[in-house]
């Protein structure tokens, strides 16, 4: 009987916990089909390093109701603002962006609790008949390309490569979903369509992918392919930092203050990506370019970086330093040249 009532105190305890740690953590999210595939595998591992199951609360943001351009509608925050909001009136306990898509100034009160391991950093073409992008000016001989990209930065480095190669190419302004923009080409009114590798890679369908670009034609968005998980406790920040991936965070800092240290300073389209070029060098790679792809200045800075409680600061300073070199050769005087 002794025996048995511990064995029942046991249980109550036991339950107590286990009611104490079901209560669900609520990971604010957007619709689209790439949102719910980054935020599903996200609420997974939150629920690994912290023990608590994850419900995920659907928040709509103005750039998906929004028809309009997004280099009109002002690009910055416009897929963010609604869920930081959420997240400030504590509807949603932590919620879950693109990197890319995240302003570069934080509003108060938010905390960044973790950057995962970046994913495929690389744009790519999704072009028809599985071609490749020098394939596929070729077989048109003579006839522009038509490819579909809403991004001042894909259109100015596809210009640019074009006019290095006198090929013929037209950009062609598109937004929409992923499979909104593959259909295009699915449906032949378009001859391809440049998108994020990540992005496809997460909505398992990175075999319609027909060429990855790399850095040598396109440099990446700023944070490209990298997650963030952003929100308000302290205490759950600390637990989520779990999912940090110390040299992604370090390389996407470099590549925001990049973009940061520009923006004062120009509109133009920007690409900046930083790669480990040793387990203590940081490459920082920018090009700041005219959409028409007629300027592109491209520059390269490296940076010995220690991944230790100042590698944010040192990550900083090298995307400052290349921002400073771009600005001196030129960068402020693409200000206002944005398509
Ligand atoms: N602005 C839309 C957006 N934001 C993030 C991604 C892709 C996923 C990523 O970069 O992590 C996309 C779509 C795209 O560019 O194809």
């Amino acid at each position: 009987m002794n025996h048995q009532s511990a064995h029942q105190h046991d249980r109550d305890d036991h339950l107590m916990n286990g009611q104490e740690s079901a209560v669900p953590l609520r990971l604010g999210t957007r619709r689209s089909a790439l949102a719910m595939a980054q935020s599903g595998m996200v609420a997974r591992e939150v629920t690994r390093v912290t023990g608590r199951p994850v419900e995920l609360v659907e928040i709509t943001t103005y750039g998906d109701t929004s028809r309009e351009a997004l280099a009109q509608i002002g690009g910055t925050g416009v897929f963010v603002s609604a869920l930081r909001d959420a997240l400030l009136e504590g509807r949603i306990d932590l919620a879950v962006h693109s990197l890319k898509d995240l302003p570069t100034a934080a509003p108060e009160g938010l905390l960044l609790a973790a950057v995962p391991e970046r994913e495929d950093a690389r744009d790519a073409l999704v072009a028809r008949d599985g071609l490749a992008l020098d394939e596929l000016v070729e077989k048109l001989a003579g006839h522009p390309a038509r490819i579909g990209t809403g991004s001042p930065r894909r259109m100015a480095q596809l210009n640019a490569w074009a006019s290095a190669r006198g090929a013929a190419l037209e950009t062609v302004p598109i937004r929409g979903n992923v499979d909104t923009r593959i259909g295009y080409v699915a449906a032949g009114e378009l001859d391809a369509v440049v998108l994020a590798t990540a992005g496809l890679n997460r909505l398992g369908r990175s075999t319609e992918i027909t060429q990855h670009l790399d850095p040598e034609l396109m440099v990446p968005a700023p944070g490209q392919g990298a997650l963030a998980i952003e929100c308000v406790d302290a205490a759950l920040a600390a637990a989520l930092g779990a999912l940090d991936h110390a040299p992604t965070r370090a390389a996407v800092v470099a590549e925001r203050a990049l973009l940061a240290a520009l923006e004062a300073g120009c509109s133009a389209p920007v690409a900046a990506l930083a790669t480990w070029v040793s387990p203590k060098e940081l490459q920082l790679e920018g090009v700041v370019g005219t959409v028409d792809g007629a300027t592109l200045l491209r520059m390269t800075a490296n940076g010995p970086l220690v991944l230790d409680e100042t590698a944010e600061r040192q990550a900083t300073a090298l995307g400052h330093a290349l921002a400073a070199r771009l600005l001196e050769a030129g960068a402020a005087n693409l200000m206002g040249e944005r398509a």
